[in-house]
């Protein structure tokens, strides 16, 4: 039996739509299913609970990386696999496993039941699949999920683009500030930092690629560390950082470990999965082999 958790608001509405179009071929192929709808925030765990303590072999989130990642964190450790229907706007977890936003063809991937052990992030005490953010995309998720313009791209099946009006933003304004970064037990300081983004996958952010070599089954955190004072050597970077291709430059560092601290001098925003979830200081940990996606 699959269970599926629904976020028909998901995408502005695309989550209705998507849901509909399941329906139907669950029903024509005859599947057996029960469904359940979320109606605010956090429901998505609850309802997954819910299905933990029935006959379902396989819970199925429709919906963005809010959805997937409230439906994951009910299932760390618990062996059962997580199917996803994308229906968000950013769907980078999605996207990092090479689920596309077709919806007959992530159906037809459940199907085939090839259920695969990931890692997940663990930051403080949240779980998260793709990128914890620290620093500037903080404020790049905090002003992208307030912003109006949100809808409207949703609306038009632009809903990247809505992060990256939002880096623009948060561009004009932004100032860095001297950040410690403790990896497995190892201090390094750095001056006037952006931003520290610790990766289980690639991508983030409407699939742009901080962290290119991250692999969410290696047991290791990738972290990337933006910084230096003027921000035009970090602005001429970001057409690379898009695609992954700025991992030779003097004011990109990368590292990798199981366990990292980060502390800034003033307080940063904390982002994971593009929900913000908190402020410095704060510990991301590796937890191997966590999750059981298909
Ligand atoms: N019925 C609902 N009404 C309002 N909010 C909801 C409802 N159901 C779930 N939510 C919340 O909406 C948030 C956003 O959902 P979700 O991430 O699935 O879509 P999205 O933001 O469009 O996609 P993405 O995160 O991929 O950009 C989630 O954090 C979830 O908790």
């Amino acid at each position: 039996m699959y269970g599926f958790i629904v976020n028909k608001t998901a995408g502005s509405g695309k989550g209705h739509n998507i849901w509909k179009k399941t329906e139907k071929e669950l029903k024509r192929k005859k599947v057996p299913y029960i469904v359940a709808f979320t109606k605010e925030p956090n429901d998505a765990g609850r309802l997954t609970d819910d299905l933990l303590n029935s006959s379902v072999k396989i819970v199925v989130a429709v919906g963005g990386d809010g959805t997937v990642n409230e439906a994951a964190a009910a299932l760390v450790h618990k062996g059962i696999p997580l199917g996803i229907i994308p229906a968000g706007s950013g769907n980078d977890f999605a996207r990092s496993l090479g689920i596309t936003g077709n919806t007959q063809q992530a159906l037809f991937r459940i199907f085939k039941n090839n259920p695969k052990k990931i890692d997940v992030l663990q930051t403080g005490d949240r779980c998260g699949l793709t990128v914890t953010g620290i620093g500037f995309d903080g404020k790049v998720a905090e002003t992208a999920n307030e912003s109006p313009y949100k809808k409207w791209f949703n609306m038009f099946g632009l809903g990247r683009l809505s992060y990256t009006v939002s880096v623009l933003q948060v561009l004009k304004s932004f100032k860095p500030v001297n950040v410690t970064l403790t990896i497995d037990g190892r201090q390094r300081v750095f001056t006037d930092v952006w931003l520290t983004a610790v990766a289980n996958a690639p991508n983030y952010g409407g699939n742009i690629l901080i962290c290119p070599e991250a692999v969410n089954n290696d047991g290791c955190l990738d972290i990337c560390v933006l910084h230096g004072r003027n921000k035009w050597p970090l602005i001429r970077q970001i057409p690379k950082i898009y695609r992954g291709k700025h991992t030779s430059n003097e004011n990109i560092s990368f590292f990798r470990g199981t366990n990292v601290d980060v502390h800034s001098v003033i307080p940063f925003l904390v982002q994971s999965d593009g929900e913000l979830i908190g402020e410095t200081p704060v510990r991301v940990q590796i937890i191997k082999e966590a999750l059981t996606v298909l």
